[in-house]
């Protein structure tokens, strides 16, 4: 059972940690539902164009941060085949002359949205966001508190971050190339948090104890992942969570997602916390910045586009 977190009265600290050292915890959810509805709806449109028209809304130099990428491009560093499933990324803006930008251009790719193809979709994406943003930082105030930090430390290091909102389309099992291939091969996530708010059909699940643990998020809740970014900060107090996504036997349709992941902003360099109270457990990390970090495990993943010139078929 995963616990359950609200914001408004969130337990002791002994509560949270425990949230944290499972990696994976359920928050009631501050996005309107019917906010998340009307994104589900629009990219559900989005998803049914012909593939010609959605690798028209490829968006090159972004590693894939904005825009759309073909099924089997992803792969996750223990997969032996690429996931079976499309994406759609989007952010928000950085003005061009932000130092951020200057520096680190390829983490704050300018959004794109298709409204040429699905009229409305845009504003749909941005507010959700602006709202799933305000929910995360909520979550990293009460989170800092738990672990002994002032409450505006993780949303200092977030101030101008990349953030990176992902809808998966993962198409029903049934067209997948291979008896290999699943929707999301194990994986962590190497951001601070992630959000997922409620799906449209089951498939998430995470590892707990060498067991997969069928997660769904009920109506009006997120779940919450820890990231490897707040493992290394926390030196494994909290715990970056394996999951992925498996259609369940029998399950025919398709599932639609969409997730949120924070990112510090790419000069942060990822010094371990002094958490009170906590075991004297030896250092476990070298101190990397958050962008050292990224770029390594992008390269792990083989995500960069350096990494797919000349590959065919990509
Ligand atoms: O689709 C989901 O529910 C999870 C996706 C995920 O874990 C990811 O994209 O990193
Ligand atoms: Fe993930």
């Amino acid at each position: 059972m995963l616990k359950e977190i609200d914001l408004r009265r969130p337990g002791g600290r002994e509560h949270l940690r425990g949230a944290l050292r499972d990696g994976f915890f359920l928050v009631r959810n501050t996005v309107p539902e019917t906010l998340l509805d009307e994104a589900y709806a629009f990219l559900h449109a989005f998803f049914a164009l012909r593939p010609e028209e959605k690798k028209a809304c490829h968006v090159p130099g972004s590693n894939g941060q904005a825009g759309y990428t073909p099924p089997l491009i992803e792969h996750a560093e223990k997969g032996t085949v690429p996931d079976w499933k499309e994406l759609f990324h989007w952010g928000a803006p950085l003005p061009a002359h932000h130092p951020l930008r200057v520096r680190f251009p390829a983490r704050y790719p300018d959004p794109y949205f298709p409204d040429h193809l699905v009229p409305g979709i845009g504003s749909a994406l941005r507010e959700l966001h602006t709202r799933m943003l305000h929910f995360q930082h909520d979550v990293v105030r009460t989170l800092a508190d738990a672990l002994g930090a002032h409450p505006d430390y993780f949303t200092d290091m977030l101030e101008d971050g990349p953030v990176v909102n992902r809808a998966t389309w993962y198409p029903p099992m049934a067209q997948a190339p291979s008896d290999r291939h699943i929707w999301a091969v194990e994986h962590q996530d190497f951001d601070l948090i992630t959000a997922l708010p409620r799906a449209t059909a089951a498939g998430l699940e995470v590892l707990v104890d060498g067991e997969w643990l069928a997660v769904d998020a009920p109506p009006g809740h997120a779940v919450v992942n820890v990231g490897m970014v707040l493992d290394r900060l926390t030196n494994g107090l909290a715990r970056a969570a394996v999951h992925r996504v498996v259609a369940r036997p029998g399950q025919s349709e398709g599932r639609l997602s969409i997730v949120q992941f924070c990112h510090p902003a790419p000069w942060t360099t990822l010094t371990p916390l002094r958490v009170p109270g906590a075991q004297d457990s030896p250092q476990r990390f070298a101190t990397l910045t958050a962008d050292e970090l990224f770029q390594r495990t992008m390269y792990r993943i083989r995500r960069l586009d350096a990494q797919r010139v000349g590959t065919s078929g990509r």
